[in-house]
């Protein structure tokens, strides 16, 4: 019998219902049996009026797994490239350093940084800096490092501030060309001029007639620091006429009394993301400026203003923006959790940003595979969570090792067992993980969710007189007594049992002299799918279960030999830097959850996140 089981164990399957490790047949059979119950209860249900196709609410549909680079092969991007199949393509990510990157972000990388390395050519990383009032240096380390951890590695990293001089020249050029005047304008009349609240007729002000010396005298003021901020301003010469707002003469140079966080106070002056980004594109050679829909109105002052300028032209083409649902993303709102202390900070596990999706031991492949996933198109994909948590699940399944861990253990002395030791693969279906040797002692641990004080004909777990199998040990184990302190069960007393039929389930244990850890289980910030239209706000739909810790957990040895192979898996993009942080030791803990490494953990103290659960959160 024994054999039988250490083989057996290898082939359990996890029951995703009751969480427990049974064998096929018992897995089958009980599926079977579900089967039946939902099919019947289908029927009923469906027997008065048959709609309701759709799928439920809040269900995960099943991912159909994409071909890696499939975005590119196919769609809105094969178009875009078929629109100027040039080589080598040339593209930028071009964020504003002035806050942490989130999950919207890992699309538009993957868009710019997969199409330039799909079609063989190059693309920039560009900060786009010409608000010095909102930048950090923090902003940019953290956004250099998403990039590389997302294995993506840029052609160059430039910044728009360092064309300040060149785009300086430009605004002159177009000055001269007529292109260009300075406004004197307040915000008010600026408005009339557009055609005010009540959308009426458009008109230039006085200062669009001013001839083009005057105009040159006047920007080498503000230059100069002649005015102060709002006295004069850079505007464009479009066409007040047009349709597009973006047309109406809009803004190219402001004054600032700001100082740089790269030019320092060289500048009064600072030029606007309508009069930079173009530009910027066309100094770098981008031969496609990816970008997401709310530019597509930009795209006229876009081409209007490198064309004006007889330089070189990007195409500038729009896809849609990725939503996560479920969370928020907006920097001021997610300043609002960290500063009021509902999350540990802007890398809290629970939040989006994609320093928090790393630190909860998601791997940068699996963003990769969701976004590949969703695919591109020039609509908004609007995700679910639990989409998401899907994909993670689904990419970590075959690519990291298997351990146990008991979050709340109870020991469980076995009368007869004396000290062996096991040889325990990683993943038993992936046997190049290899394989690591687990002492097995007379007193181990299991987790109290798996003892019941009395049995009953549906329970397969532990309990008096009852049977159950302990993942890898020979033989199964049979409760015979238990002691208590109080309500609570403080020692469970078993014996083993070699004869008779094989048990119907196996519960994960530790060994005694495994070490503590504390397991931080993430579960959804808010209640609501919405947060933001939740009644009285997003604070007010905060789930207070947010985070649940188990600071007596256990984790067995083998987590000693995880820690040292990791990056778990070895072929995403943190490898190639070299080394993978705390959260790239990654593991499944077997019935319990995918589980990574937490940067709070010392050497002394090793901490736990839930990267995500083994199935589907019933709750949601
Ligand atoms: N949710 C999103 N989905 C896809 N791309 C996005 C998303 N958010 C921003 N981007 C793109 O990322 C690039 C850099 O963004 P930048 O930091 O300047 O964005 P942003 O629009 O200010 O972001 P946010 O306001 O959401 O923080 C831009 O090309 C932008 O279009
Ligand atoms: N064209 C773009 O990609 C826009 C980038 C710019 N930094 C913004 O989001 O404001």
């Amino acid at each position: 019998m024994a054999d039988a089981i250490v083989e057996g164990t290898a082939k359990l399957q996890l029951d995703e219902e009751t969480g427990e490790m049974v064998s096929k047949g018992e897995l089958k059979k009980r599926l079977a049996k579900r089967a039946k119950k939902a099919a019947t209860a289908k029927a009923k249900s469906e027997a008065p009026a048959k709609e309701n196709n759709a799928p439920k609410a809040g269900k995960v549909q099943e991912v159909v797994k994409a071909e890696p680079m499939n975005m590119f092969a196919q769609g809105f991007l094969d178009e875009v490239y078929k629109e100027r199949p040039v080589k080598p393509v040339v593209t930028r990510f071009p964020p504003e350093p002035n806050g942490f990157l989130h999950i919207g972000h890992a699309k538009a990388i993957a868009v710019n940084f997969g199409f330039a390395k799909y079609h063989g050519g190059k693309c920039y990383l560009r900060f786009d800096d010409t608000n010095p009032e909102a930048e950090e240096e923090k902003y940019f380390v953290a956004i250099k490092e998403m990039v590389k951890w997302l294995g993506f590695e840029p052609c160059a990293v430039t910044y728009s501030s360092d064309n300040f001089a060149k785009l300086y020249e430009k605004a002159e050029d177009l000055i001269k060309k007529d292109g260009a005047y300075v406004c004197h304008c307040g915000d008010a009349e600026i408005k009339a001029q557009r055609g005010g609240e009540s959308h009426g007729p458009r008109f230039r002000c006085e200062h669009a007639k001013q001839p083009v010396e005057q105009n040159l005298e006047e920007f080498r003021g503000m230059r100069d620091g002649k005015y102060k901020p709002r006295e004069a301003f850079l505007r464009m010469k479009q066409d007040i006429e047009d349709g597009n707002p973006q047309m109406w003469d809009l803004a190219a140079y402001r004054v600032l009394d700001a100082s740089h966080h790269r030019t320092g106070d060289t500048w009064k002056i600072y030029p606007t993301y309508d009069f930079t980004h173009c530009i910027c594109d066309s100094f770098e050679n981008i031969t496609h400026s990816l970008c997401t829909t709310e530019f597509i109105l930009s795209r006229v002052s876009y081409e209007w203003l490198n064309k004006k300028l007889e330089i070189y032209e990007p195409m500038q083409r729009e896809y849609g923006r990725l939503n996560i649902t479920g969370t928020v993303l907006s920097k001021r709102k997610i300043a609002k959790l960290v500063n009021e202390k509902y999350v540990r900070g802007w890398d809290d596990p629970r939040l989006f940003t994609l320093i928090a999706i790393k630190r909860r031991g998601v791997p940068p492949g699996a963003i990769l595979e969701f976004v590949n996933e969703l695919g591109v198109t020039t609509n908004p994909t609007n995700i679910q969570l639990a989409r998401f948590d899907q994909t993670v699940r689904k990419y970590l399944e075959v690519t990291v090792p298997r351990l146990m861990l008991v979050l709340d253990p109870i020991p469980v002395v076995i009368e007869d067992a004396e000290e062996i030791e096991l040889d325990i693969p990683f993943y038993a279906k992936a046997p190049a993980m290899g394989s690591h040797k687990l002492k097995m002692t007379k007193t181990v641990y299991i987790e109290r969710s798996d003892f019941r004080e009395v049995d009953s004909k549906d329970y397969f777990r532990l309990a008096p007189e009852k049977a159950v199998g302990l993942l890898q040990v020979p033989y199964p184990i049979k409760a015979v007594s238990f002691t208590k302190d109080g309500d609570k069960v403080t020692e469970i007393r078993a014996v083993y049992v070699k004869e008779g039929k094989k048990p119907k389930t196996y519960i994960h244990w530790c060994p005694e002299g495994s070490r503590k850890v504390e397991v931080r289980i993430h579960n959804s910030l808010f209640n609501s799918d919405k947060p933001d239209d939740a009644e009285g706000g997003f604070l007010a739909n905060i789930n207070p279960n947010s985070e649940e810790i188990w600071s007596d957990a256990l984790i067995e040895s083998g987590f000693d030999e995880v820690k040292r192979r990791a990056p778990w898996p070895e072929a995403a993009g943190e490898s190639e830097l070299g080394k993978g942080g705390p959260e790239s030791i990654r593991f499944q803990a077997t019935r319990v959850a995918y589980m990574a490494v937490d940067s709070d953990s010392t050497d002394d103290k090793v901490i736990l996140n839930r990267i995500v659960s083994l199935k589907e959160d019933s709750n949601k």
